[in-house]
């Protein structure tokens, strides 16, 4: 837009010096100059500012002194400040690592490290980004910035020619899910095709590339200039590429974003295209565990288990109602999923009864047409010698434990029935397999063992009609429960029978009842998913 506004100016002076040129084209003119002169400024007005180190790292690259730099002999090139991505290109940057979920991130030419910085801040705590940079003095530069921000333990500089440290980094075997494109132009094409021939992409993984548009050079007529035609034989090079997919973005000098897509040779070949290769209903394994779509609830989803389940079958894409006997509780719930863009609604029910089982199935086909996943979750225990277990003590842990939980399992199964498709997830014990010691427990283990005999047998009774039926048996579990007066005590004890050295956080079970919510996990049912860190081999 600069080059077009120095025309514009230029046009203009022109016009004005000139008593033929009708006012007509004089306003024409200066209407076109007010688009390309405002364009910038309400860009950076309008999307989101930057951090403070950011800020900072902006000022400062903004205001070095890069001529004497280079003449101090403290770097090989003369580098022009215009080179920095700036905050709008930061924030396109940073929004597709978020976008991507990209968790491993490369970028060939840092600069000061304002794109690497952005990106960066998009990343999962976990995350890594390796920025290339030729020149060490800009290591020594944007380090003690990228101190500062929280996010600038992720970034690692390695420093001299980018093409050695990708050789290095393909030796190791790496891998990116994203990489920045933004050095020496002329090697634009030999990163590019060394970062796909070398597997340092993933599949679905994206390349942005910097510079792409090169002030139109690339598609002027008669531009014969070296760095437009090494951008010019880039872009031509990728638009051939069956590899990948890609589009320019009219974004400041011009942004490719290129995504590589699976390639399957068209010639002989070795490759097996099957749904192996090409992924069930083309889906990769983590899609076939996505949840979109599907309507679930979970019981007993007011704290503990059932809300760390809601929340994972929420994140992965269903709608979850939440039920529990406390309406306050299943509210609060039911507002962490909506805060998390999730649909989510609370259900107040007692499962130990007939017509509240009924009447939340009966709210939830009613808001949301049907039930896919049933997570029945609801579950007592308490605790005495067996000599002492009263009848009622027995009743009320059979009422809910499992009297409950068939009720929960017969009201969505009519529902499932009908449809011929339905997953219930029934949360039994460990205590099913083994007989938890030194507190007493007879009708919690017993009620547990029977709920893993209904699942097998409501499993196997209606696979046929497209119903799985499958239970998870959590070990101990670290809940507020634990640690109370009487039982804390015990988890030392506890501990010492336990090969995984610690008690289940309920994190630790997100991911089962997500598996047997989904279609990746067809072919089980009837299984009792036991997850209790090796407890039950001891
Ligand atoms: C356009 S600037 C990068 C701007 C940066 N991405 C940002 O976000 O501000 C190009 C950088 O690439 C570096 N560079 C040039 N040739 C290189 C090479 N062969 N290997 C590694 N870095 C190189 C330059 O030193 C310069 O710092």
């Amino acid at each position: 837009m600069q080059f077009v506004v120095e025309y514009l100016l230029k046009a203009k002076e022109i016009a004005e010096n000139n008593a033929n040129v009708p006012a007509e084209l004089r306003d024409n003119l200066q209407k076109a100059l007010d688009i390309a002169c405002g364009l910038d400024g309400y860009l950076e007005q309008m999307s989101s500012q930057e951090s403070e180190p950011l800020a900072e790292l902006y000022r400062k690259s903004i205001s070095h002194d890069w001529n004497k730099v280079h003449e101090d002999g403290k770097t090989l090139f003369r580098l022009p400040v215009t080179c920095i991505t700036g905050q709008v290109e930061g924030q396109v940057l940073k929004m597709l690592v978020h976008m991507s979920k990209a968790k491993r991130v490369l970028e060939i030419g840092m600069f000061t490290g304002y794109g690497a910085l952005s990106m960066a801040e998009a990343l999962p705590e976990n995350g890594q980004l390796i920025a290339c940079e030729l020149e060490p003095y800009l290591k020594d530069f944007a380090q003690p910035i990228f101190d500062k921000s929280p996010h600038g333990k992720k970034i690692t500089v390695r420093t001299g020619p980018a093409m050695d440290t990708l050789k290095e980094l393909a030796a190791m075997g790496e891998q990116f899910d994203m990489v920045f494109i933004d050095a020496d132009k002329h090697n634009y094409i030999n990163y590019y095709k060394f970062l796909l021939d070398h597997n340092l992409l993933r599949i679905d993984g994206v390349i942005c590339v910097d510079n792409t548009l090169f002030k139109g050079r690339v598609y002027l007529k008669d531009s014969a200039d070296d760095f437009g035609k090494a951008l010019q034989d880039f872009n031509q090079f990728v638009t051939n590429d069956p590899r990948v997919e890609q589009v320019i973005i009219p974004l400041r000098d011009g942004l490719t974003i290129i995504r590589r897509v699976p390639y399957i040779p068209q010639l002989k070949s070795t490759v097996t295209y099957d749904e192996v290769f090409r992924g069930v209903q083309g889906k990769q394994v983590l899609d076939r565990l996505r949840l979109d779509g599907k309507v679930a609830y979970v019981t007993g989803a007011g704290q503990g288990i059932g809300r760390a389940f809601a929340h994972a079958l929420g994140e992965a894409g269903a709608k979850v109602a939440i039920i529990d006997m406390d309406k306050g509780k299943a509210e609060i719930v039911a507002h962490e999923l909506t805060l998390k863009g999730i649909s989510s609604m609370a259900v107040s029910a007692d499962i130990s009864k007939p017509e509240d089982v009924q009447k939340m199935i009966d709210d939830i086909v009613s808001k949301w047409g049907t039930i896919h996943i049933a997570c029945n979750n609801a579950g007592i225990n308490k605790n005495s010698a067996s000599e002492d277990t009263s009848l009622k003590e027995w009743d009320q842990t059979f009422n809910v434990n499992l009297r409950g939980t068939f009720m929960c399992c017969q009201a969505a199964g009519h529902v499932m029935l009908k449809q011929g498709y339905g997953k219930i997830i029934n949360t039994a014990s460990m205590a099913s397999l083994i007989v938890p010691h030194p507190q007493k427990q007879l009708s919690y283990n017993t009620s547990k063992a029977g709920v893993v005999k209904l699942t097998q047998t409501l499993g196997t009774e209606w696979i046929d009609r497209g119903i799985r039926v499958n239970c998870i048996s959590p070990g101990i579990v670290d809940t507020p429960l634990i640690h109370s007066e009487s039982l804390e005590p015990l988890v030392q004890r506890w501990l010492s029978d336990i090969p995984a050295g610690r008690l289940a956080q309920v994190t630790d079970l997100q991911a089962a009842v997500v598996y047997l919510a989904s279609d990746a996990s067809d072919y089980m049912t009837g299984h009792n998913l036991v997850i209790e860190g090796g407890q039950s081999l001891w």
